[in-house]
């Protein structure tokens, strides 16, 4: 067979194989709008997003998964599958931190996938006023950063609103140099969200000393900014260099690598356990020596692993503290209800901030 020949041959199957998939996507789409025809039947109350039953989806398709492609491709891949399934039966809205091109728009993505009306919302507190209110079905807010530490304001935010965490997304984070200027010797300004100026203190210090640095209120609105500015520049991501046009003066500058920022989401109610999954948590008691470990104590005990621990000002009162906490399992697991139920015994307040399944791929 000439090689011209074997190419035709396999293009043909693949073409075939295309109508495979065709039909059964499609078949998937049918099976969907039964799974929400039962739903309503039903009477279920909330939204048909089932994010307990997405990661199932997810971990067993890794789990079947032989290759060529690599288990985070077809993650990848199986997610926009489920996203489209979903916007069938009901098309969601998601508040994120905005504008376009922020890191918060891309850990949306990769937990709804494209098949969602994304929302970019401009503060963290106007992301979770929206899901109160109902204008949004879900919210998603950042909350860690793996060089820098909490952002504070989701946490505080959390001491005041009644929303749960429904799910986590984690990111790993490329920052870029981006500009409309193409050397490094014309920026006279740096814009970016504060942590992204954090990520990047040593490379700035070191290839740019000297040069202002501004904070705003996200990585998208610094590139924004970037765009209209002669001699400026911006802290951000390859998504919002594409978005506002500019080039990439370097790639890759954050200080630490392996950088991941960690996103939660936010809506009005917790999925049921997977058998992986976390709680978030916030406690807090008045002061007195050893009041912190004896509040930890039942986790330890109930051999319960914590993966946070940070303290806030509980805004109660002068020197009282919040403390937030994740652990693995949920609080529907035995182990997990009944060490907050001895930790509940010890506390002034102590409010589940949500139970979920842990960050896929
Ligand atoms: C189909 C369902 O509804 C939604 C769509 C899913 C999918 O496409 O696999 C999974 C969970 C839900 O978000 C379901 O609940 O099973």
């Amino acid at each position: 067979m000439t090689d011209r020949k074997h190419l035709a041959d396999v293009r043909a199957r693949i073409d075939a194989v295309d109508q495979q998939v065709l039909e059964l996507v499609n078949e998937r789409g049918r099976l969907a709008q039964e799974v929400a025809r039962i739903k309503r039947e039903h009477g279920e109350q909330g939204d048909f997003y089932r994010p307990e039953r997405e990661q199932e989806v997810l971990r067993r398709i890794e789990s079947l998964n032989t290759g060529p492609l690599s288990d985070e491709v077809v993650t990848r891949l199986f997610r926009e599958v489920m996203s489209a399934c979903l916007a069938l039966q009901e098309p969601l809205k998601v508040g994120f931190l905005g504008p376009e091109g922020t890191f918060t728009q891309a850990a949306a993505l990769k937990q709804f996938g494209h098949g969602v009306q994304l929302q970019p919302l401009t503060t963290i507190d106007a992301i979770f006023r929206e899901v109160e209110a109902g204008d949004m079905h879900y919210g998603v807010v950042p909350v860690e950063n793996s060089t820098e530490g909490v952002v504070n304001h989701t946490l505080d935010c959390f001491l005041t609103s009644p929303l749960q965490v429904v799910g986590e997304v984690e990111l790993r984070i490329q920052q870029n140099l981006a500009s409309r200027e193409t050397e490094l010797q014309a920026i006279r300004r740096v814009y970016s969200h504060q942590q992204g100026l954090a990520q990047c203190r040593g490379w700035l210090d070191s290839r740019l000393p000297g040069v202002e640095r501004v904070p705003v209120d996200s990585t998208g609105e610094a590139a924004r900014l970037a765009a209209m500015e002669e001699g400026a520049a911006a802290v951000a991501s390859d998504a919002a260099i594409d978005m506002y046009g500019l080039g990439a003066l370097a790639e890759g500058i954050e200080d630490i690598s392996g950088n991941t920022t960690r996103f939660l989401v936010i809506g009005r109610q917790s999925p049921p356990p997977t058998g992986d999954d976390k709680t978030s948590l916030v406690v807090s008691r008045s002061d007195r020596p050893g009041g912190l470990v004896s509040l930890l104590e039942p986790l330890a005990r109930h051999d319960i692993n914590m993966t946070r621990l940070d303290a806030r000002p509980s805004r109660q009162g002068v020197w009282e503290y919040a403390f937030f906490i994740d652990l693995l399992g949920h609080a529907d697991d035995a182990q997990v209800s009944a060490a907050l139920a001895e930790m509940r015994e010890q506390a002034s307040l102590l409010r589940v901030l949500g139970s979920y399944p842990r960050a896929a791929r």
